[in-house]
């Protein structure tokens, strides 16, 4: 009898991969962000992306990144991690695992550390030396939430939908 097939995607690809995925429905033009999280036995709870809440449409809340700052996305953007956060419908999110596209500000941490999340699976880092990041790694640190940087294995995931 013929053994398991080879090349199947390992936990962080397929986890990386969903929350890349979720942060193609992300409507930012300049920075799309997905979230997934996952149980400690590696069962999808929860995804989310970066985009308005509810009630504020896509077309008449601002993109913008500069400006006056009432007209800039920054004051209204969801970000994907609390998204995520916030679409869980299950109860608990303790000890579970986020993975997500780019490395969470200080807002998310605040939630991350809160909703009992314990590792952070990150892809980019592009803003590690704004304060919000630093601030964010200062938290998780203090709240003993580890967190490292997804290794590409270098697969092209492909999908024809
Ligand atoms: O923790 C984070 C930080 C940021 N985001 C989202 C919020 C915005 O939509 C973009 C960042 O926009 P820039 O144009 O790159 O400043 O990313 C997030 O989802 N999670
Ligand atoms: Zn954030």
């Amino acid at each position: 009898m013929k053994g398991k097939r080879d090349g199947y995607i390992s936990w962080d690809e397929y986890f990386m991969g969903v929350a890349k995925l979720s942060g193609m429905r992300s409507k930012d033009p300049h920075s799309q962000v997905g979230a997934c999280i996952v149980s400690q036995d590696n069962k999808i709870l929860s995804m989310g992306y970066n985009g308005f809440p509810m009630g504020c449409s896509d077309d008449e809340f601002p993109w913008a990144r500069e400006g006056d700052e009432l007209d800039t996305k920054y004051f209204y953007v969801t970000h994907s991690e609390l998204n995520a956060i916030l679409n869980y419908r299950g109860g608990s999110l303790e000890g579970a695992k986020l993975y997500v596209s780019l490395f969470p500000c200080n807002e998310c941490a605040k939630a991350i550390i809160q909703a009992g999340i314990k590792t952070i699976v990150y892809e980019c880092d592009k803003y590690a030396d704004s304060p919000a990041v630093k601030a964010s790694k200062r938290m998780l640190d203090a709240a003993g939430v580890r967190y490292y940087q997804y290794t590409h294995t270098g697969r092209k995931l492909e999908l024809e939908v």
